[in-house]
């Protein structure tokens, strides 16, 4: 499967450029970068460590995506929205780590989905998506009398929050719940806030240093705490995910689907 990176010399877009190098079902078939990257004309191969691919970074998507069958997307919702929409003329599979969408461009990324076959989610980790399941079934059995709170810590780099994870991970305990995310969420919390709302699912962000991605979902009852921890220690999990979803999603029918999808869970 040919494969183009939107992001090739991100943080993300270099970890993709050496899981697609590593699997043996997929070629890079071309890495972008914004108009003006320095990075614009290197080798993606080399600029993540892996020897030289004979693959320039461009910054040209139409021209990218010509005879390419997948797009692995880990960069800014402005640009996802857009390779989405060029993702869904060349009728290819669009795999989105992207996070921080907002709901219109959620809203455009399933309008695409009905001529690209597109697999979104806030973390393509085989840890997180196996978590995700386990939050679901406890918030499910557990009562509303347990409060259920979410904490993250993310690098000092990261520019959206809650993170993507965050809020997978809320979706799936309002699900166990059987309410709407958008009905319960508290994402702040300062001054005096009065005690807390019995049903509320709070979001709680830590910012700093170097940290890949740790993720607690905490269920508080009376007299006794219960935590599932997930900890990202190396960005590959996320590129192999992404890689293993764009291999399971060529040939598959145009819509949205999720790493759950992927995955079989
Ligand atoms: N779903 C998941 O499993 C995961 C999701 N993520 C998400 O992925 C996204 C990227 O994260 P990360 O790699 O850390 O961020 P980076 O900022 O390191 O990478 C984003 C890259 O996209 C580039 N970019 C900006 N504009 C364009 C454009 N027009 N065309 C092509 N490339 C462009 C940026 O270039 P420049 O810096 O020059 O602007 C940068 O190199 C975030 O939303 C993050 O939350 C991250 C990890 C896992
Ligand atoms: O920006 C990151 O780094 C990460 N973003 C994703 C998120 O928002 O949850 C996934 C992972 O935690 C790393």
């Amino acid at each position: 499967m040919r494969l183009v990176v939107v992001g090739a010399a991100g943080r993300m877009g270099q970890m993709l450029v050496k899981a697609i190098a590593a699997n043996e079902g997929a070629t890079l078939g071309a890495a972008l970068e914004r108009p003006g990257s320095p990075a614009l004309g290197r080798d993606a191969g080399e600029l993540a460590g892996v020897g030289a691919l004979g693959v320039k970074i461009a910054d040209d998507p139409l021209h990218a995506l010509l005879d390419a069958d997948g797009v692995i997307d880990f960069s800014t919702p402005a640009v996802t929205v857009e390779i989405a929409a060029l993702a869904a003329q060349a009728r290819i599979v669009h795999v989105i780590g992207t996070t921080g969408l907002s709901a219109d461009d959620l809203q455009k990324l399933d309008a695409a989905a009905r001529h690209a076959t597109i697999v979104r989610s806030g973390n393509m980790s085989l840890g997180v998506n196996l978590l995700a399941g386990l939050v679901k079934k406890v918030a499910a059995t557990l009562g509303a009398d347990w409060d259920i709170e979410i904490l993250e810590m993310h690098h000092r780099m990261k520019v959206d929050a809650p993170s993507g994870t965050a809020l997978l991970l809320g979706e799936a305990a309002a699900t166990g719940r059987e309410v709407a995310l958008s009905d319960v969420s508290v994402r702040e919390r300062n001054g005096h806030t009065g005690a807390r709302k019995a049903g509320d699912i709070g979001f709680a962000t830590l910012r700093g240093g170097t940290v890949v991605g740790d993720h607690s979902v905490i269920f508080a009852g009376a007299g006794e705490r219960l935590e599932l921890v997930h900890r990202a220690e190396d960005r590959g999990i996320f590129a192999i995910g992404a890689v293993r979803a764009a291999l399971w999603g060529h040939g598959k029918t145009p819509g949205m689907y999720s790493m759950a999808d992927v995955l079989g869970l």
